[in-house]
């Protein structure tokens, strides 16, 4: 299924904005779970299967899986995601960025190897860096606009011109990705919650394009902002991502649990501020 069509009936279903970010931190594993040679693995399943009904999509971080040599468990993760909540699309967070034949093969690993419906690239390596992943046309591409940090500034607020004399280089990016590059109609941004007046900006300058917003919860991002600002005329257009809240709510055996109970607050947080 296209995973265009696929985010829109999760968001429709499930009525939530809500992405589970996966960002498994070995420091941040229960006690019962550390040392254990699947521990990635058994925990990212735990939180998935606690809070895939309250989820419009799943969001693993490719360097928490990377680093500790365990890719095989983000294989594992999302295998089994399709598997027991094939409904819940998964975003393979990943910033990829490079020449076209190098990216050739990080599509060949996003989306063959690991079978993620959609994965977070980096745009600044220009078109040719991203046709690549346009040749799958199921899957989606989801390009850096206006990231979540502050340092995202340095660069993406350059003034670089533009038709009206003035235009921010995440501008460019937002009105080149709507206008140009969404051809194949599976393009989305990624636009932090902590900036929700750029939210309203990439909105303005996009339609109904997907954004995927990072930055609610540990990086204090306020949700009655973001919702306002971002979501589309119809009430969704929003991938609304949170980690680290959810994960560690607490270290202990009840961790689902209570990953269950934030996640539940989060949506319903969410769902209180758009509109009907
Ligand atoms: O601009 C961006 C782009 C991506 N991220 C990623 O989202 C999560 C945020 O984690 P929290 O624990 O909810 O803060 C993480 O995987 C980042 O790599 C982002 O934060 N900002």
């Amino acid at each position: 299924m296209h995973f265009m069509t696929a985010l829109k009936a999760a968001w429709r279903q499930r009525d939530s904005l809500l992405c589970v970010g996966l960002d498994p931190d070995p420091a941040k594993l229960p006690a019962h779970l550390a040392g254990q040679p699947e521990a990635i693995f058994e925990f990212c399943r735990e939180i998935v299967d606690a809070t895939a009904d309250l989820a419009c999509c799943f969001k693993p971080q490719i360097a928490y899986f990377a680093a500790q040599r365990a890719e095989d468990q983000l294989e594992a993760l999302i295998e089994h995601i399709h598997r027991r909540h094939p409904e819940v699309p998964v975003i393979l967070d990943a910033k990829r960025g490079d020449i076209g034949s190098t990216a050739e093969q990080y599509a060949i690993e996003a989306f063959e190897r690991y079978g993620a419906d959609a994965i977070t690239v980096s745009p600044y390596m220009g078109r040719d860096s991203v046709e690549p992943y346009f040749a799958y046309p199921d899957k989606g591409v989801i390009l850096l606009c206006r990231t979540s940090n502050a340092g995202g500034s340095d660069l993406q607020f350059l003034d670089v011109g533009g038709p009206a004399g003035q235009e921010r280089l995440f501008e460019r990016v937002a009105r080149l990705v709507a206008e140009e590059w969404n051809t194949g109609g599976n393009c989305g941004l990624v636009v932090g919650a902590t900036f929700p007046d750029e939210i309203a900006r990439v909105r303005q300058l996009t339609g109904d394009l997907p954004l995927l917003v990072p930055g609610i919860g540990a990086q204090g991002g306020d949700i009655e902002a973001t919702v306002k600002a971002g979501c589309s005329a119809d009430g969704s257009g929003l991938m609304i991502s949170s980690s680290r809240a959810i994960l560690y709510a607490s270290r202990g055996e009840d961790f689902a649990e209570a990953a269950r109970r934030v996640a539940t607050a989060t949506r319903d947080a969410i769902n209180v501020h758009r509109p009907t």
